[in-house]
């Protein structure tokens, strides 16, 4: 078994919000397996349960029920403690889309890429911490002199390639992108969907990547997981799902792409 292999296992995972009359359930129960060659695209319309999934693999929400496990331990062990969940952090990074309140204000961009080297993987020579931020902004075609530049300072692109930067500098072992490009410039959304597949592809990691947007989605991944209302509607290889989708609701997510105007679906390779 290769170092960087893993099993994330969630099964009959469920997530409810609210208080009596007011409960609801954000993500229907769920069973799905990740793994190193995993590409899952996860998509679905606005509230449909995406980013609650993937803040349950991260252990940002907790399940009202069922279990996710990573390499057989369930999440809640492996964050109990200091040491595993640290250990848990170097295994799966998750970028959201919201960065500009994911970035200390106070700290430079320099100070928020190596944080995770210093605090996840012990590393605090100055030359080790530089080497590895140059050789991951040169990996994401940013200038490195940015480094030294506060988050405001950077535009919304560039800022959110400082994000990747952060969680790829860990070298995890699953990544979990969730509407990483969703607010970019569409000509932007295409290098940096490149950039993100190059990377893993090179890196030998796996990938959940949740969007609205299927051509972005059908591009990076390999298999997708279709959500609405909480409930996967559809699974599958993109290439089908794209050229014979089975759910009225897929077919329909499929046409809003298909007008003249829209970005083509591509698919990965
Ligand atoms: N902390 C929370 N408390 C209460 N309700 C929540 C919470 N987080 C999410 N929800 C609700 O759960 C549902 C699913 O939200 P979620 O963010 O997972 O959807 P999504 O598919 O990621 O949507 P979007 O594409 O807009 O980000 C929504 O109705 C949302 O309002």
């Amino acid at each position: 078994m290769n170092p960087s292999d893993f099993e994330l296992v969630l099964s009959g995972v469920r997530k409810d919000f609210g208080h009596r009359n007011r409960r609801f359930t954000a993500v229907q129960p769920l069973d799905l397996r990740v793994d190193q060659d995993s590409r899952i695209g996860v998509i679905g319309e606005s509230g449909s349960g995406k980013s609650t999934l993937a803040r349950m693999i991260v252990g940002l929400e907790r399940p009202t029920d069922g279990v996710i496990t990573f390499d057989g331990r369930p999440v809640p062990e492996w964050l109990a403690m200091r040491s595993s969940r640290l250990e848990y952090r170097r295994y799966v990074q998750y970028v959201a889309q919201d960065t500009s309140s994911s970035f200390d204000p106070r700290k430079t961009l320099y100070d928020a890429v190596s944080a995770p080297l210093r605090f996840l993987w012990g590393i605090t020579d100055p030359a080790q911490l530089r080497t590895r931020l140059h050789a991951i902004a040169e990996e994401l075609s940013l200038d490195p002199r940015l480094y030294d530049r506060h988050p405001h300072q950077v535009s919304g692109g560039q800022r959110q390639r400082f994000a990747l930067a952060r969680s790829l500098v860990v070298e995890p072992r699953l990544l979990i992108c969730d509407e990483v490009v969703s607010a970019l410039d569409v000509s932007v959304q295409g290098t940096v969907l490149n950039l993100i597949k190059s990377h893993i592809t090179r890196h030998g990691m796996g990938l959940l990547f949740v969007a609205h947007g299927l051509p972005a989605v059908a591009f990076i991944s390999s298999e997708l997981l279709v959500m609405k209302e909480g409930a996967v509607v559809e699974t599958g290889p993109v290439g089908r799902i794209v050229s014979a989708p089975e759910h009225p609701y897929t077919r329909e997510l499929l046409s809003a792409h298909a007008g003249p105007d829209s970005a083509r679906v591509e698919v990965a390779r």
